[in-house]
């Protein structure tokens, strides 16, 4: 049977949070890494397909959005849903309007929606102005993020500097008076020209009233939230049944190179609870990289037979830029994920790690790839936004995997201990 919803998310983690919320609101749901080369093998009513273009130059993210479009369409995709950050992580360069216009040429549409809202996580958008928590996004740890700060929260602002279209506004007032009335302002942009519209939305009844009004729009621009209101738009209810894993098996680590707030937090968390934790050195990997990966390896090696391991390159805004100013702002990140990334490798192959909790959009991307993982399961939420996952990889050699790809901002404090305990 065709595929209902068709989904591009521009990092790996936001894909796990995107197929979450589907699957909670009732979708078969199927997370693929990348644009598969052969058609789905599997019955689903949502595919996700995890991109990792979200800090790509904008011309090879939209190349790859365009690929995968493709591939979901010829999969029978009824709607298009283009996942990207609760946080609007994006330059003025994009990728955020950049990917989002090359999809409505593509799609032959003239107009979409984009709001990041996601109140389970704290982000609500009130006047076209994002929140995080208590605070504008501007106020927030996104200020500082490594490779996309936010320093400004007035989203129409943010994508009119990266969209060649008009942007405007659906505010509140207008999404709290129900789906008619949000189908009346958007026939009122359009008439103005208006190709991308921000919307308001403070709490997940705010998200399920613009359900509705989404029905039959070729492109839905959004952050995870929106989904909640989707699926019933082809006849789906809220289920439970889609979150059964496999039993869990083998030794429990974590790998962590986000830097956000809330990994900040978890990281010093997990090395409070006692148990053993490693940070890496950026400035050590340029020169001594494979030592530095082959001493994480053997360091972890005896320690996993007692429980988890955490490998972290995780630091705060004076630190990364201390590493940034020596290195380069990509150069940086770039060379931080490769070798997290072998070292989630080797922990997997070498190790046996079947467990494994991935800290960081960027950095769960490099590391899924490194275990050359194609496709994932989405099981039980440990915290709004990240369910285990269970996947297959050359590197367990037959067993299955339990993966979890967390956001940098999302999970409790003690997300590195607890979501092991959930697990078993
Ligand atoms: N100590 C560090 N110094 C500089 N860059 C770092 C450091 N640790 C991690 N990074 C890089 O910062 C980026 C973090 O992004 P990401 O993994 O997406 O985390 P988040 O989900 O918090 O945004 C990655 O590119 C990572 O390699
Ligand atoms: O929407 C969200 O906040 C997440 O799904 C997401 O995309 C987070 O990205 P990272 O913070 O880079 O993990």
């Amino acid at each position: 049977m065709p595929i209902r919803l068709g989904c591009i998310a521009d990092d790996f983690t936001g894909a796990t949070d995107l197929a979450n919320n589907l699957v909670r609101a009732g979708m078969r749901a199927v997370q693929t890494i990348g644009v598969p080369g052969t058609p789905l093998d599997t019955e689903a009513d949502a595919v996700v397909v995890a991109l990792k273009s979200r800090t790509l130059p904008a011309a090879e993210a939209i190349d790859q959005s365009l690929a995968a479009l493709a591939w979901l369409q010829a999969q029978g995709a009824e709607q298009i849903y283009f996942k990207y950050c609760s946080t609007f992580d994006s330059t003025a360069a994009g990728n955020i309007g950049p990917v989002a216009e090359a999809l409505m040429e593509a799609l032959g549409t003239d107009f979409t929606i984009a709001t990041p809202a996601f109140p389970d996580n704290g982000r609500t958008v009130f006047k076209g102005y994002l929140f995080v928590g208590d605070v504008l996004l501007n106020e927030s740890g996104m200020r500082d993020h490594p490779l996309t700060p936010m320093r400004d929260a007035n989203l129409v602002r943010v994508l009119q500097a990266q969209s060649r279209k008009k942007v405007g506004l659906i505010d509140h007032s207008v999404v709290a008076q129900g789906a008619d009335a949000v189908t009346a302002r958007i026939a009122a942009l359009r008439a103005q020209g208006v190709g991308l519209a921000v919307v308001d939305a403070v709490s997940n009844a705010d998200l399920l009233r613009l359900g509705p009004a989404l029905k039959g729009m070729p492109l839905v621009t959004a952050g995870s939230g929106v989904a909640i209101g989707l699926p019933a738009n082809f006849g789906i209810a809220p289920s439970n049944t889609a979150s059964v894993l496999p039993p869990p098996r083998g030794r429990q680590a974590v790998v962590s190179g986000s830097c956000s707030v809330a990994t900040n937090r978890q990281v010093a968390n997990f090395i409070a609870s006692g148990r053993p934790a490693r940070a890496i050195d950026p400035l050590r990997l340029a020169d001594h990289g494979d030592a530095a990966v082959a001493e994480v390896l053997a360091w972890a090696g005896p320690l996993l037979a007692d429980g988890p391991v955490l490998v972290y390159s995780t630091a705060e805004a004076g630190a990364i830029q201390a590493v940034q100013s020596r290195l380069g702002v990509a150069e940086a990140g770039a060379l931080v994920e490769h070798h997290l990334a072998a070292i989630a490798r080797g922990l997997v192959a070498d190790c046996g790690v079947r467990q494994l909790v991935v800290a960081g959009g960027e950095t769960s991307g490099a590391c899924v790839q490194a275990l050359e993982v194609t496709q994932l399961r989405i099981g039980p939420q440990i915290d709004p936004g990240v369910p285990w996952c269970h996947a297959q990889s050359p590197a367990t050699r037959g067993d299955g995997l339990h993966l979890t790809l967390k956001s940098g901002n999302f999970g409790t404090d003690d997300f590195f201990t607890k979501s092991f305990q959930l697990l078993t």
